[in-house]
């Protein structure tokens, strides 16, 4: 027989070398869970690593002998009575325990996890032994034995801790397929090196041998929801506080585990006894399961989940972890969960099935399979896995996971559920690199890699007996044929092994994990790889028929033999997970961590590549569109320079003709002032004037020059140097035919067309000037709306400016439109004193030949004082009689031209005083709408003083010149308003 309980001497500070440092060790464990053997024979001081037979009648009398403080195990349900390595004490004790009752303690050492859980007081070690007192009804007296438990080999150290040592016999198991018939024990020493924040703690543990084991094993008592709770005196005894249950009917035992929760320990109670330390030390790389296993309705989803107001497990464990990543600031985590059931034995993926007990959807999943990897162990593929980032994003993942995971009425329980569901957490941390998130740093392998640990939560469908319906019992069937495999395969852990106690296969290849996917699944936890903690639920309630009561008792008996079984068995030897350095390293793709990392500082690199090219094409982008804008501003520039130089250059030369036009009969104000003469023919009238006055030849030449000056106008000047007749002929040539003399003089027809040619120069050069115009309005609106939407201070600006141009544009349109209307009265009043002209000369022509005669005959100067005659044209003295008169008044009208433009004027003036005629705003003159008859008075200014002949034109008829006037200034104003038309089109 090996001795499970060896005395390790350890001085209190032994550098750590354990694979745990900050297990404490808090209490002795007597037994745990161990079956109570049939015989009532005493047991020999057997040692045992913390469980034994429990059995009252197993149990030696009270003897301070410590080797015999252990009962002899039974030999059911796998506990090797015959003497087998029985073990776990160690493991157990590394877990936090609930308080003892007895006062023999010792203080725990600090533990970065102890501070949640109570401190508890140890048993001394000189007395492992629970002896019930006679005569009291208590479940040891119900044998009638005082009974007492050695702890053979169980020491405790100098910090008050326990420790037990794995037998020499032990054997570690392998990772796969493999099992441990030795205590629980430490393969990886370093790893069990105290986390920083644990250096007092961990310096405590003194060797490997320590074993500080990890599987606890706990019982929770349901409380009855008929308040017929356990009575004193019953079959049961719960002892929280001895961690102790005991039963005194048939096959009745002491059952002692690491914990035994009574109907009044609420699920925090539960979660810091059993669970929380393995939380923390999946936190620090290691695996860890826990899971819930009972018959039906003893309360396995409500210890795992819990409620809104008591919180379970799994929920407490989710706020461990995420306080764990806060505390931790010097690692980085990742967390990606996944949640699957085993229902009638295959794998749902409970993500990604909607919620609800939705069958036909689950039909359509993907079927899940288990697969082994060297690095991963069992897993399940393809499962979804979310990575979460916070407590409440987790618990609402599994949250979903719960909606969807099956469950039905059974005769137990309103909601069983009908499935195995296991919740997995994947915790990945790797030193944070001090400095920030400088990726640079990571580029290459780093000092520290990517640790992955798994958190798995599994809440078991209960066993249960044949149920009613056709639907439950087949569930049923499955459920309790994968249990029974697990209990199986629990069994079997501690069955193979030799007569040393050693393994016999170390393959464990005659293990049945795979005659379930539950055991398949459990298959590396089973086999010690993982921290295991495993909470039983069961029901002691005395309510109901006898057969009923009855099937409890069964079914809460085979809970304690598994829960017994699992604590002897199960070994392990889990270490911590190895870091994975970079993508390629130990777990590979599958770290995720790493894998982000990685994935991040590519994208962070393309992100900065395309930063870059980005800000470089839009600098290109930017700098075409300046040049673009500065080009077409530039064009735009050209235009208006151009369009403003042409409009200068015609202004120039409409002021030039204007000039000339005035110089040739129209005044400033447009007013018909000197009858189409020149400047220059002013000049030769008098210098004719002055030659006449110079004698006879001269008055000749004066004669011609008159004539000239009076009836053509523009005529050459030279005709000035030659005899008046022989010229005459010339000169009417001249009026149709000579345009611009050299001097710039011309004839007035001459100057006509040349207005008319500078009048549709201008009338196109105005349409053209608009449609430059319109085309720089729509081009300035375009840009206008390309600036407002790329930059709108700079583009209001420059509309502001086209604006300004335009309205200097407009304003010069309006002048150069003032100065049409100007030269369109000009060429009226040009082409009326043509017409003028042309009657004139008619008159002359006869008037000249009467004079010639006349002087012929009477050479005299004329006579002087006489009556003036009416002017030429005037028809005021158009009869033959008054011929000299007129000729005479002719005479007098052609020295001074000057003269002539006054009378012109004043006879306009008259006109338009007397409503014939109306100024316009610039001195243009019109017809009035109604022309009224001419008074006599103005009849009598405009004629000479001789009373009119009778021959006579009626009196009412205006004058000629006036007409022509008129009707010019009626077709100009009639031209008018289609110019202006054509103006605005
Ligand atoms: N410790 C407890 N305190 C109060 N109520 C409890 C406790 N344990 C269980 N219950 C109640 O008992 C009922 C059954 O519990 P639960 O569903 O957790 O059992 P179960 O073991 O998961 O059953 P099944 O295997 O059929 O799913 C629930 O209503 C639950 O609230």
């Amino acid at each position: 027989m090996s001795t499970a309980l060896p005395r390790p001497s350890r001085p209190s500070n032994a550098p750590p070398t354990i694979a745990l440092p900050a297990l404490p060790v808090p209490k002795t464990r007597k037994s745990t869970g161990g079956l109570a053997a049939p015989s009532s024979k005493s047991t020999p001081a057997t040692p045992r690593s913390g469980l034994r037979a429990p059995s009252a009648s197993l149990l030696p009398p009270a003897s301070p002998a410590p080797t015999s403080a252990l009962p002899q195990p039974r030999p059911v349900s796998g506990v090797n009575a015959a003497g087998r390595t029985i073990r776990k004490a160690v493991s157990i004790n590394a877990f936090p325990q609930p308080p003892r009752p007895d006062g023999q303690i010792a203080s725990l050492p600090p533990s970065p996890l102890s501070t949640s859980v109570p401190s508890r007081k140890l048993r001394t070690p000189t007395t492992p032994t629970y002896q019930s007192s006679n005569g009291t009804p208590s479940l040891l007296n119900g044998t009638g034995e005082g009974k007492s438990v050695s702890r053979q080999g169980a020491t405790r150290n100098s910090d008050g801790l326990n420790s037990v040592v794995s037998p020499p016999q032990s054997r570690s198991s392998s990772a796969q397929d493999s099992y441990s018939t030795s205590a629980t024990q430490y393969d990886d020493v370093n790893d069990m090196a105290p986390p920083r924040s644990e250096g007092a703690a961990g310096g405590k543990r003194t060797s490997k041998s320590d074993g500080k084991g990890n599987v606890i094993v706990s019982v929770r008592v349901r409380p009855d929801p008929t308040g017929n709770d356990n009575k004193p005196g019953g079959e049961w005894l719960v002892d929280g506080r001895k961690s102790l249950i005991s039963y005194r009917g048939k096959e009745g035992g002491d059952y002692y585990y690491d914990n035994v929760f009574t109907t009044h320990d609420d699920n925090a109670k539960v979660y810091d006894h059993s669970a929380k330390r393995l939380v923390r030390r999946v936190m620090e790389g290691y695996h860890g399961t826990v899971f819930a296993y009972g018959m039906t309705g003893t309360g396995k989803t409500f210890s795992m989940q819990g409620t809104a107001s008591s919180p379970g497990v799994i929920p407490l464990a989710i706020t461990d972890i995420f306080s764990y990543i806060r505390e931790t600031p010097s690692r980085e985590f990742l967390l990606r969960v996944s949640y699957l059931e085993i229902y009638n034995e295959k794998i749902h993926d409970l993500l990604s099935m909607p919620t609800g007990n939705g069958v036909g959807a689950a039909q359509q999943q993907e079927e899940i399979k288990l697969r082994e990897d060297s690095k991963r162990g069992v897993y399940a593929t393809p499962l979804k896995e979310e990575i979460v980032q916070s407590p409440t994003q987790l618990l609402r993942v599994i949250a979903r996971g719960d909606q969807a995971r099956r469950t039905a009425s059974t005769q137990f329980n309103a909601r069983s559920s009908r499935s195995h569901a296991v919740v997995q957490i994947v915790v990945e941390s790797r030193e944070r690199v001090p400095g920030g998130s400088g990726d640079s740093k990571r580029s290459g392998l780093l000092p520290g890699g990517v640790r992955v640990s798994t958190l798995s939560l599994i809440d078991l469908a209960g066993s249960e007996k044949a149920a009613e319906s056709k639907e439950r019992r087949q569930e049923g069937s499955h459920i309790n044929k994968s249990l029974l495999t697990l209990g199986t395969v629990i069994a079997k852990l501690s069955e193979h092994k030799d007569k040393d106690g050693k393994p016999a296969d170390k393959d464990g290849k005659h293990l049945p994990y795979r005659d379930s996917k539950l055991t398949r699944l459990l298959q590396g936890a089973l086999s010690g790889n993982s921290l295991v903690s495993i909470l039983c639920t069961i029901s002691i309630s005395s309510a109901g028929s006898p057969a009923m009561s009855n099937t409890h008792t069964n079914e809460t008996l085979n809970t304690l033999k598994f829960a017994s079984r699992a604590k002897n068995n199960i070994v392990s030897h889990a270490k911590r997970a190895e870091e994975a350095l970079g993508p390629g390293g130990d777990g590979g793709a599958r770290v995720l961590l790493e894998r982000y990392r990685m994935e991040i500082m590519e994208l962070r690199k393309e992100l900065e590549a395309q930063a870059k090219a980005n800000g470089r094409r839009e600098a290109e982008e930017e700098r075409a569109r300046e040049k673009e804008a500065e080009m077409r501003h530039e064009e735009q520039m050209l235009e208006m320079q151009l369009a403003r130089t042409a409009l200068k250059e015609r202004i120039d030369h409409l002021n030039r003709l204007i000039l000339s036009s005035k110089s040739i009969g129209v005044n400033a104000s447009g007013s018909f002032s000197a009858l189409g003469m020149h400047p220059r023919y002013s000049q030769t009238s008098v210098r004719s004037s002055v030659a006449t006055s110079n004698g006879g030849k001269l008055g000749l030449e004066r004669t011609g020059s008159m004539t000239s000056s009076a009836s053509t106008i523009g005529r050459k000047p030279s005709s000035h140097h030659s005899s008046g007749v022989a010229d005459a002929a010339p000169a009417v040539e001249d009026d149709d035919s000579v345009g611009e003399y050299g001097d710039g003089t011309a004839s007035l027809a001459a100057q006509n067309r040349a207005l008319q040619a500078d009048l549709a120069d201008k009338n196109r050069y105005i349409q053209t000037l608009e449609k430059r115009l319109l085309q720089a309005r729509r081009a300035s609106s375009s840009r206008t709306s390309i600036g407002l939407s790329a930059s709108k201070g700079i583009m209001v600006g420059e509309d502001h400016s086209v604006a300004a141009l335009l309205k200097e544009k407009d304003a010069e349109i309006a002048e150069l439109r003032a100065r049409l209307d100007d030269k369109d009265r000009m060429l009226a009043a040009l082409r009326s004193a043509a017409r003028s002209r042309d009657n004139a000369g008619r008159v002359d022509s006869r008037a000249e030949v009467r004079t010639s005669q006349i002087l012929d005959s009477d050479p005299g100067p004329a006579p002087t004082g006489s009556p003036p005659a009416a002017p030429v044209g005037l028809g005021l003295g158009g009869s033959g009689g008054s011929l000299l008169r007129q000729v005479s008044t002719l005479r007098k009208r052609t020295k001074s031209v000057d003269e002539m433009s006054r009378m012109l004027d004043e006879m306009i003036q008259d006109r338009v005083e007397s409503g014939q005629l109306i100024r316009g705003s610039r001195g243009s003159v019109r017809i009035a709408p109604e022309p009224q008859p001419l008074p006599l008075r103005e009849r009598k200014d405009a004629s000479p003083p001789s009373p009119p002949p009778a021959s006579a034109p009626p009196p009412a008829s205006p004058p000629i010149q006036l007409q022509l006037l008129a009707r010019q200034r009626a077709s100009f104003a009639a031209a008018e308003p289609q110019k202006s038309m054509a103006l605005e089109a």
